[in-house]
């Protein structure tokens, strides 16, 4: 099969990755989790930077690694192009000289090295600086100069490790696009390992979400951004996630209501069974100093746990007594004429055409 196939386990003292991933060749995937997920792990098992305790690595039908059969293919020989931190551009060597060295390993002569490795500079804006070393470049230029690199001899496997992670807003805002551009090119299978949801986003066509050692949902980024399946890619996209359990309303009512422990029963639009998720967005919860007058139906009676402006908004996390804490989001003026601050009581409505409701397991 073309591509990457991997399946592999490593296993630390208090931490065991165990994860399968296929990534098409010129399909670009982002591995996004938590702080300690396993994400660089990963990354570096598949570059062979890792001990591997169980698995395979298949690049384009070749085997990497194969526990079974005793392969366990050295970094250099990988033929892969990785982008990490801490694989940084040699000091003593110029821009063009970085960028050669890959395909000089991979065989290719010496004058052919430096035109490709020229036209890759060029490709990456940074023709007029190939004389120059790495000391003398700036954040965002070195990590162009390593993307060239990595590019440079058409690896079949790309790999990234938090190629933006080291750049300034207004930089990584530049070189994100410019690497969207570069990946949309690359014929061979990429990963991409990111914290940032809009990386992933504008970045990928796929996400894996990787937790405690474990792949938990995958998916487009607009299905993962639409459906989130765990609290952690709930909060990375900006939605409300609860786990409840529907029960259709009797016939001839529409909707269902969905039983969320010991908290009060939401109202959800259309008919649904068994264990769900429940998610809207925190624009859709409306606050109120007081009980919300009339009957509307999905009332949390709570206190404000905490504010935090988000872009033009402000984002309220309410904690309810017997329930789920929810966030919502209210212009800045309602927060002050609501007065909003934390331990203030507060009744939080969300409606019920507003939910979206996918089943779990
Ligand atoms: N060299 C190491 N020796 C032992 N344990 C390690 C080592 N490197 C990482 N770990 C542990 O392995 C687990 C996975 O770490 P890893 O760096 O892969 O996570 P990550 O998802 O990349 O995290 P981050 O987003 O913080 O970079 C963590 O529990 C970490 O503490």
């Amino acid at each position: 099969m073309s591509g990457l196939t991997a399946r592999v386990r490593v296993v630390r003292d208090h931490f065991t990755l165990d994860v399968a991933v296929d990534v098409a060749p010129g399909e670009v995937v982002a591995v996004v989790g938590p702080n300690g997920a396993g994400k660089s792990t990963l990354l570096r098992a598949l570059a062979g930077l890792e001990p591997v305790g169980a698995g395979r690595v298949v690049v384009d039908g070749v085997p990497l690694t194969d526990t079974d059969q005793g392969i366990a293919v050295p970094p250099h020989h990988r033929r892969i192009g990785v982008v990490f931190q801490d694989y940084l551009l040699f000091p003593h060597l110029t821009a063009a000289a970085n960028v050669a060295f890959g395909l000089r390993a991979g065989g290719v002569g010496r004058a052919e090295a430096t035109r490709r490795a020229q036209n890759w500079l060029d490709r990456v804006g940074l023709a007029d600086l190939a004389a120059v070393r790495p000391g003398r470049l700036s954040g965002g230029q070195a990590q162009r100069v390593a993307l060239a690199r990595a590019l440079a001899p058409d690896p079949r496997l790309l790999l990234l490790d938090e190629p933006l992670a080291a750049l300034d807003a207004r930089t990584r805002l530049q070189v994100r696009g410019e690497l969207r551009r570069h990946l949309r090119d690359v014929a061979g299978a990429t990963l991409v390992v990111t914290h940032d949801p809009v990386d992933a986003a504008v970045l990928a066509d796929r996400l894996v979400v990787i937790e405690d050692g474990a792949v938990v949902q995958t998916g487009t980024p607009g299905e993962v951004a639409r459906r989130p399946r765990t609290e952690y890619v709930a909060r990375l996209v900006g939605l409300n996630l609860l786990a409840g359990t529907a029960e259709p309303a009797p016939e001839g009512r529409s909707g269902s209501r969905v039983r969320l422990g010991t908290a009060a029963p939401v109202v959800v639009p259309g008919r649904h069974a068994g264990p769900v998720y429940v998610s809207f967005r925190p624009a859709a919860v409306a606050l109120y100093a007081e009980p919300p007058g009339g009957s509307p139906r999905n009332v949390w009676a709570g206190e404000v746990v905490g504010l935090e402006p988000a872009g033009e908004a402000v984002r309220v996390e309410v904690g309810t007594a017997q329930g789920p804490s929810v966030v919502a989001e209210v212009t800045p003026e309602a927060a002050a004429d609501l007065d909003l601050v934390p331990g203030a009581p507060v009744w939080a409505v969300v409606k019920a055409s507003e939910i979206e409701v996918y089943a779990r397991g």
